[in-house]
């Protein structure tokens, strides 16, 4: 909300100039803390990769990467990385592998011999200091910090096997885009699972972060989401390079649903793009679609902030996953081809998962509980042209008639719930 109206009724102009406005409270630790890339050497210069005396003195945190797919393996490159430059962390970062046998050998096996992810993130090398692991138990049991980074349908499982054999002391960063079901015709938010399965404080990560092109090292930004003032930096320490610049915001469930949602809309862009409809339809998509979004905090996690939708984690993160992400690509071959998205993830993705068809599944499982599909036509035909229910040429016709489109900004508000 902007002063009594709601977003969607205030000219663009007022927007943006109440975005900017709100941007800088919202955002609490821009300086940056990075250290000079001097006490870099120190870590060219051991003998003992694991022990150094400068970092024997003090008590160093350890750091668990909880996956290892194509973001896992990106972002085990840039926490090994900074695991070894900074003084309060310990060199040694592990990182659970979902444990699978590639040409004969195991792939924990090929990752600690070759430091390269051979299969998820082929092409660049992680540190030595990263250390594959197949028992998650043991990768995270002496972890201060758990970077959860998972495909989101495997949350529950992994938390359940990790209850009681963590730290109590851990803290998590959830790098996972996606939602689970809640009892009741709900949805839960990853990092509140993380929060409740495990009884420990979850932030989370979201961004315009491409795997392959952070891995590349390739300038950008990303988001966390965390509202503790102690925990914030040093999140943002692990994580932060000279090429991937982190911007902390108080607002963690928007900056998490951020990252969930942009991942069904990408699935309408990639179906415009196999429909062959062209740059200002899918222009359309992703407006509705981030208008979608921002109602969708609106009116379930009341007391979200717009600023946040300017952050890495929304309008960014919504363009590059709709022109370069994965859930584009299939939805485009999904529209060109007719094969199914299971068959067509199967086939194109050698192992990755795509998170948006899943998505819009559970976001429809709520909605419909809630009657509310139609007050969400973009998400609500996403889904039910991922499981067949609707031809996806009918996709424009289910958006022509938005709630956006159906008032002015002077009348009654669009999408008023
Ligand atoms: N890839 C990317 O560019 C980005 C991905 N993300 C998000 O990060 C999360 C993880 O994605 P990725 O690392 O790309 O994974 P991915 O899509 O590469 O997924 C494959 C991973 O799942 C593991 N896996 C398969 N079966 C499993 C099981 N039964 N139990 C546990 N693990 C199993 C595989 O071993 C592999 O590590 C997702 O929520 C995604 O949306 C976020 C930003 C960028
Ligand atoms: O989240 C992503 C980029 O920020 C990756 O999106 P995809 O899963 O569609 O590749």
């Amino acid at each position: 909300m902007i002063g009594h109206l709601p977003f969607y009724q205030v000219p663009i102009g007022r927007i943006f100039w109440a975005a900017s406005r709100l941007s800088a409270p919202a955002t609490i630790y821009r300086q940056q803390s990075q250290q000079s890339l001097t006490s870099k050497l120190c870590s060219c210069h051991r003998n003992n990769l694991f022990q150094t005396n400068a970092k024997m003195s003090q008590k160093l945190k350890k750091v668990c990467i909880v996956g290892s797919g194509n973001w896992g393996s990106a972002i085990a490159k840039i926490v090994g990385n900074n695991a070894l430059r900074l003084p309060n962390f310990d060199d040694k970062v592990t990182m659970y592998v979902y444990e699978e046998i590639i040409n004969g050998k195991k792939l924990t096996d090929i990752i600690n011999d070759t430091h390269e992810n051979v299969k998820y993130l082929p092409g660049h090398k992680l540190p030595a200091n990263v250390v594959a692991i197949a028992d998650v138990v043991d990768a995270a049991k002496d972890a201060d910090i758990l970077i959860f980074v998972l495909p989101h349908q495997f949350i529950r499982t992994i938390c359940s096997t990790l209850l009681g054999k963590i730290k109590p002391t851990a803290i998590a960063l959830s790098l996972i885009k996606g939602f689970d079901r809640a009892d009741g015709g709900g949805i839960d938010l990853i990092s509140h699972i993380i929060t409740r399965h495990l009884r420990i404080p979850c932030s989370v990560l979201m961004g315009a972060n491409l795997a392959g092109e952070v891995a590349s090292e390739n300038f950008c930004e990303t988001t966390i989401g965390c509202r503790d003032t102690k925990q914030g930096p040093l999140l943002r320490d692990i994580i932060q390079t000279d090429y991937f610049r982190v911007v902390v915001v108080d607002d963690e469930d928007t900056v998490e649903i951020c990252g969930a949602l942009k991942n069904i809309v990408a699935c309408g862009a990639g179906f415009v793009d196999g429909l062959g409809l062209g740059d200002n339809t899918k222009a359309a998509v992703i407006r509705l679609g981030l208008m979608e979004m921002i109602k969708f905090v609106d009116v379930f996690y009341p007391g979200g902030k717009l600023s946040t939708f300017f952050e890495s984690c929304g309008v960014a993160d919504l363009i590059t996953t709709c022109y370069g992400g994965r859930n584009r690509k299939v939805s485009e071959a999904f529209a060109k081809t007719g094969k199914s998205i299971k068959e067509l993830e199967d086939e194109m993705l050698n192992g990755q998962k795509l998170q948006g068809p899943f998505t819009a599944e559970e976001v429809n499982y709520m909605l419909k509980h809630k009657g509310m599909e139609e007050k969400f036509p973009l998400f609500t035909a996403i889904h039910e042209i991922c499981t067949g229910q609707k031809a996806v040429t009918e996709f424009i016709q289910c958006i022509k008639h938005h709630p956006e489109h159906m008032a002015s900004s002077y009348d009654t508000p669009k999408c008023k719930l």
